[in-house]
C-alpha cells in the first residue's frame, strides 16, 4: 500500500462519520500523491500522516437566553488544524448542519488555501450548529456574546484569528468584536472582517466574489478568452455570491442565477448592478427570501432547487459557472448536464461545492475547473491584509487593496499551473493547488523536527 493509500485508510477507520473531512482527505492526498517520491524526506517525518490531524479541537458549549426567556443550548467548535506557516486563521460558520466532520473538513482545506495566498496564515475553522435565521438581532447578539465567553481564550492577533463564513457576516463580527473588546479590554487583531470603523479592510466584503472572478478570468486568459460577454450561474445569494455577481457585472458578463436554501432565481435578461443592489437591501437588512426577487423582477423562482439542477433539468444554457453557496451543491449529474449546455469554465467560491465524481466529469470534459481553495482564496488574502494594517496602524485604499487582490489571485493560478506541470499533471488546477499549498507548509513542518 503506497504511502498516501495507508494514511487515508488510518483516517477511514479513526474518523469513519466525518464524511466530509474524508472527502477532503481524500481529494487532497490523492493529488499529493506524485511528491512523494520526490520527497523521502517528507515520507520518513511522517508529514502526510501528520498534517491530516488537527494540532488542537476545541468543542464547547454556547448557552445563551432567547426572546422568550427560555434558555438555549449550542455545541460550539474551534480547530486549530496546523500554525507552522503563520497563525490560525480561518471562518467560523453558524448554521444547523455544523458538526465535527463539517468544520474539520473547512480546517484542512483551508491550511492549503492560507498556504496558496503566501501571506504568513495557519489553517483552522470553527462554528457553531445555530441557525442565526428567522433569529431576532437580539438573539443574535446573545449567542455571539455567549459564543466569544469562550472562544475568547484560545484566539489572539498571534495565535489565532476568526472570520465570516456562512452564517457570519457584519452583524456577527460586530457582536462577537464588541463582547471580545468588553471581557479582554484590548483592541487587537483578533478577528477579520471588521466593520470598517473598528479596524476592517477596504474590500474585504467583496474580496472571496471578486477573487474567484479574478481567478476564472486568469483561466479562461489560458485559452484565450475573457469574461465580458459571457453568461454565468451563481448560487447563493450571500456574501460571496453577491461580490460574485457585482464583478461579473463590471467585467461585463451577463449573470444570470441567484439561489438560496428555499430555490432558485433565474434572470434570462441578467442580473443588473439595480438588481443587485435589491439583492444587498434584500440579504443583508431585510434578511428576505430570494424568492422575492422573483415576485418583484418577474421572472421564474424553481422551489427546492438549486442553479445546477435548473440547468440540468430546463437545459438552461451557461458559459461559466460560480457555486458559490455550500459543499457538495454539485453532483455527477449537474457535472454531466452543465458540460452538455455549454459551461467551460467553474470557478469555485464555496468550500468544495462539487462532488469528487462531478470534478472527475469537470476534469476529463477538459473544463477549466478552480478548486475552491485556489478559487476563493480571495478572502482570506484579504483578511491577512487585514492583519497587516492593523499590526501597521494605518489603512490602505480600496485601490491598493484590490491591486493587492488581484496579484495575489494572478499569482495563485500561475502556482498552480506551475506545479501541475513540475509534479506532471499540467493544467490540472486541482493537482496544482494542492501540492503549491502542500509544499511550503510541509517544508515548515519539516524545519521544526518531531513537535
Ligand atoms: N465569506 C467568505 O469570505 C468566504 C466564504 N467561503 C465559502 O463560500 C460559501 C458561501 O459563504 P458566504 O457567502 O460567506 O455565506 P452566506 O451565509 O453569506 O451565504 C450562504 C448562501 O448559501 C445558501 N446556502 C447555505 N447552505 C445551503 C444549503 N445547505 N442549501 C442551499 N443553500 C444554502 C444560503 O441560503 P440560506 O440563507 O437560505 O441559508 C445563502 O444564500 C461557503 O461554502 C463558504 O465556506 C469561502 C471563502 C471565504
Ligand atoms: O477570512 C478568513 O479568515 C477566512 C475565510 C474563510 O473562512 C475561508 O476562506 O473559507
Amino acid at each position: 500500500m503506497s504511502v498516501i493509500q495507508d494514511v487515508l485508510a488510518k483516517l477511514q477507520e479513526k474518523d469513519s462519520g466525518q464524511v466530509e473531512f474524508l472527502q477532503a482527505a481524500r481529494e487532497v492526498l490523492t493529488s499529493l500523491e506524485p511528491t512523494v517520491s520526490k520527497h523521502p524526506d517528507f515520507v520518513k517525518a511522517k508529514i502526510y500522516e501528520r498534517i491530516a490531524v488537527p494540532d488542537r479541537a476545541i468543542l464547547f458549549k454556547v448557552p445563551w437566553v432567547d426572546d422568550s426567556g427560555e434558555v438555549q443550548v449550542n455545541r460550539g467548535f474551534r480547530i486549530q488544524f496546523n500554525n507552522a506557516i503563520g497563525p490560525y486563521k480561518g471562518g467560523l460558520r453558524f448554521h444547523p448542519s455544523v458538526n465535527i466532520g463539517i468544520i474539520k473538513f473547512l480546517g484542512f482545506e483551508q491550511i492549503f488555501k492560507n498556504s496558496l495566498t503566501t501571506l504568513p496564515m495557519g489553517g483552522a475553522k470553527g462554528g457553531s450548529d445555530f441557525d442565526p435565521k428567522g433569529k431576532s438581532d437580539g438573539e443574535v447578539m446573545r449567542f455571539c456574546q455567549a459564543f466569544m465567553r469562550e472562544l475568547y481564550r484560545h484566539i489572539g492577533p498571534d495565535t489565532d484569528v476568526p472570520a465570516g463564513d456562512i452564517g457570519v457576516g457584519a452583524r456577527e463580527i460586530g457582536y462577537l468584536y464588541g463582547y471580545y473588546l468588553k471581557i479582554v479590554n484590548q483592541n487587537a487583531s483578533v478577528l477579520t472582517g471588521k466593520g470598517l470603523e473598528y479596524g476592517g479592510s477596504l474590500i474585504r466584503p467583496e474580496a472571496t466574489g471578486y477573487g474567484s472572478v479574478y481567478f476564472a478570468s486568469e483561466m479562461l486568459g489560458t485559452r484565450k478568452q475573457e469574461i465580458a460577454a459571457k453568461t454565468a450561474a451563481v448560487s447563493g445569494s450571500g456574501n460571496v455570491a453577491q461580490y460574485t455577481v457585482e464583478k461579473l457585472i463590471q467585467l461585463g458578463a451577463k449573470p444570470i442565477t441567484l439561489s438560496d436554501s428555499n430555490g432558485t432565481i433565474v434572470d434570462e435578461s441578467g442580473i443588473t448592478a439595480e438588481k443587485l443592489a435589491y439583492v444587498l437591501d434584500l440579504k443583508n437588512y431585510r434578511r428576505g427570501r430570494i424568492s422575492e426577487y422573483a415576485a418583484k423582477f418577474n421572472v421564474p423562482f424553481f422551489a427546492n432547487k438549486s442553479p445546477w439542477d435548473v440547468i440540468k433539468e430546463q437545459n438552461l444554457k451557461v458559459d461559466l459557472a460560480f457555486p458559490s453557496s455550500h459543499e457538495n451543491e454539485i453532483e455527477a449529474a449537474h457535472a454531466e448536464a452543465m458540460v452538455k449546455n455549454g459551461c467551460f469554465c467553474v470557478s469555485e467560491g464555496a468550500n468544495m461545492p462539487t462532488t469528487l465524481d462531478a470534478v472527475d466529469i469537470f476534469l476529463e470534459k477538459n473544463v477549466l475547473y478552480g478548486p475552491g481553495k485556489a478559487a476563493n482564496a480571495g478572502g482570506v488574502a484579504v483578511s491577512g491584509l487585514e492583519m497587516s494594517q492593523n499590526a501597521m496602524r494605518l489603512t490602505w485604499s480600496r485601490e491598493e487593496v484590490d491591486q493587492r487582490l488581484q496579484g495575489i489571485m494572478k499569482n495563485i493560478h500561475q502556482s498552480c499551473l506551475e506545479a501541475s506541470e513540475a509534479y506532471g499533471a499540467k493544467g490540472n488546477y486541482v493537482v496544482g493547488a494542492n501540492i503549491a499549498g502542500f509544499l511550503k507548509v510541509a517544508k515548515a513542518m519539516l524545519a521544526y523536527g518531531i513537535v
